[in-house]
This record gives C-alpha cells, structure tokens and sequence, in this order.
C-alpha cells in the first residue's frame, strides 16, 4: 500500500496497552488511535509515562510485547530532545545514512528545513536550532507515515523554539505524517496539534480536538480557554 493510501485506516492503533515495571503499571491499558497526516500532541506531568508510550510506538521497548495490541506503520521516524547526530558523519551524511543514492533527496531535506548550503558543515559547527533542523531533515528524508517526538524543542531558547514550531506546521503540511509529540508545553500543543491528549499515571484522562484558526496565538481567547482545559486536567490551578 502506497503511504497515506488508506485515509480509513489509523495509522496508529492501541489498545490495552500496559507497561509494568516491578509490577508498577506505567502504562495502565492506553487506548489511541491516530489517523493518518493527524498532529497529536502527548501532555502530561514528569513520570506520567508520556516517553514510554512514545518508546512502545517506537518499537523501541520490547517489554510491552503481548501487553495488548499496538499497530503502528512500518515506516516510523522518531526525534529526539538531543538531535543525535553523528559527531564524525557531516550534515548530508547524518541525513542520508543508511540510504543509497539519496543525496539529492537529503540536500532537498537541508533545503527544505532552511539548511541549504550547510551540507558538508560539522555538527559541532551548528547551533541547537540548526542540530534539531538536521534532526527534523534526516526524519523526513525517510518520509515516515508516523513521526514521533519526544520534547524536540525542549533544549532551546523561546525564540528558536517558535521559529521551530513554524518549520514543523511546514513540513507537516508538507510531508503530511502522522505525528505524536510529547511535550511540556501547553501552548506549544495547541499551536501545533489537531489533538491534544493528557496521560496521567499511565492512563489518558483527557483528549481535546484543536480547532483553532491558523495562524493559533495565545491571544485568542479560544485559545486562552483551551490552556486552562489542559492545565486542569494536568492539575495545575491558576
Ligand atoms: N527502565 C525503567 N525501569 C524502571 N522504571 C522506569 C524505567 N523507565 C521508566 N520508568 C518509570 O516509568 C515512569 C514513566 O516514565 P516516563 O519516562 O515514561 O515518564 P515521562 O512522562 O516521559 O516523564 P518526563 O516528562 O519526566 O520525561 C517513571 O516513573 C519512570 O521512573
């Protein structure tokens, strides 16, 4: 089946999914499904189980085997706080390892996340900003039908953080994948996500459907409204 082909079919589907550690669930029978091209966003508080659910997704877990039922795509790309680049590979070599014949397809990549010309830089030569951009290229080279993310902007300034969520509304139109960040950032959920779900404990305790206008600002007062919705369900009072 070509990506994206199956409009009618999740790209992602769990059901029952638990994760225990010394018999302490961490992941306490999680239900999701995402649609294909859908943005979900993955709130919730420090130990709620937000990267283990995003480690399961990623194949990257193999204590959850037979735990209940996960169906993800074969095609899964997955970006890190860290970028994780290889300190001896150049910017075109970590974007294109591990494939053939791809160069022309990773400099389109560079290009596409405002990196052109950068190809044979260091990774130690870039900033945080423009790591994470290599980070994003080298994914969506790969033109996965789920992108997973795990607090990619977590490490940078609030300026480069807002420039970043630009980029990715981009390339998501773009590039159309399933997504599910995780995040601690309230706003940065509503700014980017269709959907916005809350784990607690390993369970999910709240879901909000995004249907802010574009371009999303904290100003609006649907916004504003939205916020309060998600810092209530992760128990924060103002
Ligand atoms: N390998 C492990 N062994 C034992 N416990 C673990 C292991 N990995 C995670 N845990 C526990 O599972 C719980 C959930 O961890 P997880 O990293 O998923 O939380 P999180 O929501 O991503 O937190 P944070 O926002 O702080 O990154 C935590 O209590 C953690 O201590």
């Amino acid at each position: 089946m070509a990506p994206h082909a199956g409009l009618l079919t999740a790209a992602v589907q769990v059901r029952g999914l638990t994760r225990k550690y010394d018999e302490r669930a961490v992941l306490d029978g999680v239900d999701l499904d995402i649609a294909p091209g859908e943005f979900v966003a993955l709130l919730g508080k420090s130990g709620s189980g937000k990267s283990t659910l995003l480690r399961a997704l990623a194949g990257l877990d193999a204590g959850v085997a037979g735990s209940g039922e996960l169906v993800v795509p074969a095609n899964v790309s997955v970006v890190f706080q860290d970028s994780r680049l290889l300190p001896w590979a150049r910017v075109l070599e970590n974007v294109v390892l591990g494939l053939t014949g791809a160069d022309e397809r990773g400099r389109k990549s560079l290009e596409e996340v405002g990196l052109a010309g950068r190809e044979k830089a260091w990774p130690n030569e870039l900033s945080g900003g423009e790591q994470q951009r290599v980070a994003l290229a080298r994914s969506l080279v790969r033109e996965p039908e789920l992108l997973l993310a795990d607090e990619p902007f977590g490490a940078l300034d609030a300026l480069t953080r807002l420039k970043m969520h630009v980029l990715l509304r981009k390339l998501c139109a773009a590039h159309q994948p399933a997504v599910l960040l995780v995040t601690h950032d309230v706003d940065e959920a509503i700014v980017l996500a269709d959907r916005v779900i809350v784990l607690d404990e390993g369970r999910i305790v709240a879901e909000e459907h995004v249907e802010l206008a574009a371009p999303r600002s904290p100003a609006d007062p649907g916004f504003a409204k939205m916020r309060s919705t998600l810092l209530e369900a992760l128990g924060v009072s103002l």
